[in-house]
């Protein structure tokens, strides 16, 4: 199962290498105010989903959030361990 530090790490890997057809890449080239967007929708709607449509669906919700937050991470030059350091 992937996990939080393995998504970093592939999603890393992906922004360095700039593979074709990465989503990612596309999203890290659209820049940080399109992603800023990304998330805050997906915060919407896993809010929405806890509230309304059960925890699989929070949980898939959350999932893309979790992914956006990575993605706005990596575009503001950022790492884990910045994060971390606030934690
Ligand atoms: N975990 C994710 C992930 N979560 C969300 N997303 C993106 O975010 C979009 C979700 O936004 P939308 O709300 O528009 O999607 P939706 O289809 O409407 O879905 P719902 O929100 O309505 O459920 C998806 O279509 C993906 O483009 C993700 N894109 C990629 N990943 C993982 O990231 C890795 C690298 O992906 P690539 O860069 O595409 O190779 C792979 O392991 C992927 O599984």
């Amino acid at each position: 199962m992937k996990t939080f530090e393995g998504l970093w790490a592939e999603l890393s890997e992906k922004a360095r290498t700039r593979p074709a057809g990465s989503g990612t890449v596309a999203e890290l080239d659209a820049g940080v105010h399109t992603i800023g967007k990304k998330l805050v929708e997906e915060a919407a709607e896993s809010w929405m989903a806890a509230e309304h449509e059960g925890p699989e669906r929070t949980a898939e919700e959350v999932s893309q959030l979790l992914y956006h937050a990575q993605v706005l991470l990596l575009a503001s030059g950022l790492t884990l361990d910045d994060v971390y350091a606030h934690l």
